[in-house]
């Protein structure tokens, strides 16, 4: 079926030339634009970004030159950060699923829809065009909202800062990001990407408290909201941000490896508020931060790309569990083999 504007464009992970995986839709947020080039294309179609610094910033838009086919040059192709980068697409499967030519340019928008598809005799036209674009948070024509329930008073302020002192007692640990690797899903440290210390808690009495708020005060408002009523809760986890390491967690999703694809909805609920930094943002829904009060839940699909911006002054402690229902918990379970036996 042909990618018409207006249509969701088709998601794929390619190596690049810093990374062996770049998982292409974690760059929404801004406008992008996709070449698809053999290689001997390839420079003259960089020439047409490079030309064009203040647009290609990663703030207003992002240019990827895809590489379908052998490259022998590959190793030789720089990438211009911000604005630039090349990803190489040896078995043409990218350009596959765009039903791409290898001479396509792709404009697409900051929610990751096509806005247009030419070919390169008009790649001028189109890297021009998108200076003049509306800003990405206002890409619509309205400023962006994502589709996140906040909610305030889900713990109250004793209960909090026990949780902060279970982490203290317990101490935390540096925490990983899970990636696919083939059919295995594996935790991975990547201080570049997540820069957090998690506790799972494992006093008994505390997990107990979490469940009755969750269930009084949490599930009835995800009902209302999403029409979806959730009956597992997962991970007892309090994480710490800190300014001293400048803790964050860069653009994901929270369901794409086969042992997480039963997630249903992520909760965050911070704990205390004395830090700068430390917002949620979710970068297919506008720039616009998200934070709740202490004690109070942000609330959010596991499928919609989010990230937790650096804390840059304090600490900032949050609870941070998943939770899905008896389908997904079917999910769940015939997956659950897919996860690799954490070492040490
Ligand atoms: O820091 C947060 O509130 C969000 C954390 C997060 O996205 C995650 O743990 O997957
Ligand atoms: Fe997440």
């Amino acid at each position: 079926m042909a990618l018409l504007p207006g249509d969701p464009v088709p998601k794929f992970t390619l190596p690049g030339t810093a990374v062996p995986r770049f998982t292409f839709d974690s760059a929404a947020g801004r406008y992008l634009v996709v070449a698809f080039v053999r290689a001997d294309g390839a420079e003259a179609a960089a020439d047409v970004i490079r030309a064009r610094p203040r647009t290609f910033d990663d703030v207003q838009a992002s240019a990827f030159i895809v590489v379908v086919g052998e490259d022998r040059e590959r190793a030789r192709r720089c990438d211009v950060i911000p604005g630039l980068r090349f990803l190489f697409d040896a078995e043409g499967e990218a350009a596959g699923l765009y039903g791409a030519e290898t001479d396509c340019w792709l404009l697409i928008d900051p929610a990751l829809h096509l806005l247009a598809m030419e070919r390169s005799d008009q790649a001028e036209r189109m890297a021009d065009q998108v200076a003049g674009l509306a800003p990405p948070s206002s890409h619509g024509g309205f400023e962006g909202q994502a589709p996140v329930l906040m909610t305030p008073r889900i713990f109250e302020p004793e209960f909090c800062k026990a949780l902060i002192e279970a982490y203290r007692r317990q101490g935390g640990q540096p925490s990983g990001v899970m990636r696919q690797f083939g059919e295995e899903t594996r935790l991975v440290m990547s201080p570049d990407f997540k820069r957090r210390s998690d506790v799972i808690l494992e006093d008994g009495d505390l997990r107990k408290g979490l469940v009755a708020r969750l269930a009084r005060r949490l599930t009835p408002q995800i009902e209302k909201a999403f029409a979806f009523a959730p009956t597992r809760i997962e991970r007892y986890l309090v994480a710490r941000y800190d300014a001293e390491t400048g803790g964050f967690f860069r653009p994901h999703r929270d369901n794409t490896t086969v042992a997480t694809r039963h997630r249903r909805f992520a909760v965050s609920i911070n704990l205390n508020e004395d830090y700068d930094g430390g917002d949620l943002r979710f970068p297919e829904f506008g720039m616009r931060t998200y934070r709740p009060p202490p004690g109070g839940a942000c609330v959010f699909s596991c499928s919609i790309l989010h990230e937790a911006t650096a804390v840059t002054r304090g600490e900032r402690f949050a609870f941070l569990p998943f939770v899905h229902d008896e389908a997904a918990e079917k999910v769940r379970r015939e997956n659950e083999g897919a996860l690799a036996p954490v070492a040490g």
